[in-house]
């Protein structure tokens, strides 16, 4: 990496509508590859994410996701600074992991290596047919380092990642959502719309119900089921102690709020 990283916050397209953050990462001529500049600018964005802001959508401008670790940068990097600069990813995507508001990403195009990390590190995907998924970094002689040997496995399992691992093979839409990657598949150039939709909907949760799900359900998934199940009743009594609970609740009840509809 070395000390001339610094964020360029040209690269990055932010925008606020509403409780709604719309990031757009902005390097569509190299298709979105994630170098240091762009990487230092989620850091900055997800440090400081607005107190009005309910949820999160990240996207790529132009016809990709992201084309992964931006290579030229990769030629003259040594071990030592190899490993700082995967750390650096770490935090980076831990920062949107562990963002205090739901975090969505709309996927089209190549969704590559480190772009398919970044996606990973979102609490929901979504993706239209264009969406592609690869890890191509066998063929490149390198091993992911923006934290996918941890968080992929975790959605597809270890046999499939192993396969695209070793292979390299794309993956396509359609396959990102048959093996759990991607929860929802929109029609041809949905993704982006269909992202700003669930995040009006999630934003309009009760903020402590977001936090359950992002901080303590991972936990809880992780834990034994002892634990397990006494971090759900904390968690759930906390929940339905807070007086927005005690609110929407009275309001279900005196018929001010709508019913469960399938949509
Ligand atoms: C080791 O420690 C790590 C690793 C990591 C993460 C690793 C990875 O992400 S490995 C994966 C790297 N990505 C790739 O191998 C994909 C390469 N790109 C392509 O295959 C194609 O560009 C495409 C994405 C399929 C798009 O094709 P097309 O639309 O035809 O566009 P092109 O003409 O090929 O490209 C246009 C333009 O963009 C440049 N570019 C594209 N991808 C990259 C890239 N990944 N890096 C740099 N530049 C890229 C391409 O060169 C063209 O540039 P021009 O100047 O010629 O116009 C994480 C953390 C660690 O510590």
């Amino acid at each position: 990496m070395g000390n001339a990283a610094a964020s360029d916050a040209s690269l990055l397209k932010i925008e606020q509508a509403g409780a709604v953050l719309t990031v757009g990462l902005n390097r569509p001529a190299k298709r979105n590859a994630l170098n240091d500049g762009i990487i230092l600018a989620l850091q900055d964005c997800f440090s400081a994410v607005p107190d009005t802001v309910g949820a999160v959508v990240i996207h790529g401008i132009g016809d990709h996701f992201s084309s992964g670790l931006d290579l030229s940068e990769l030629t003259e990097r040594d071990a030592t600074e190899g490993l700082v600069h995967s750390q650096m990813w770490h935090r980076v995507f831990d920062r949107i992991q562990y963002c205090r508001v739901p975090v969505i990403a709309a996927l089209r195009g190549a969704v590559i290596g480190g772009g398919l990390e970044l996606a990973c590190a979102a609490h929901i995907r979504v993706a239209e047919p264009s969406a592609y998924f690869a890890l191509p970094e066998g063929q490149r002689g390198i091993f992911v380092g923006g934290g996918g040997s941890v968080r992929l496995p975790r959605l597809i399992g270890v046999p499939r990642m192993a396969d695209m691992m070793l292979t390299g093979r794309v993956y396509s839409a359609t396959e990102g959502a048959s093996y759990g990657f991607s929860q929802y598949l929109t029609e041809p150039g949905g993704s982006l719309k269909k992202a700003l939709e669930l995040a009006e909907r999630v934003a309009a949760n009760a903020p402590l119900t977001n936090f359950a799900v992002l901080q303590a359900l991972p936990m809880i998934a992780e834990a034994n089921p002892q634990t397990g199940l006494l971090m759900e009743s904390l968690m759930a009594t906390v929940a339905q102690s807070d007086k927005e609970a005690k609110r929407r609740i009275r309001a279900f009840l005196d018929r001010k709020t709508a019913k469960v509809k399938p949509t």
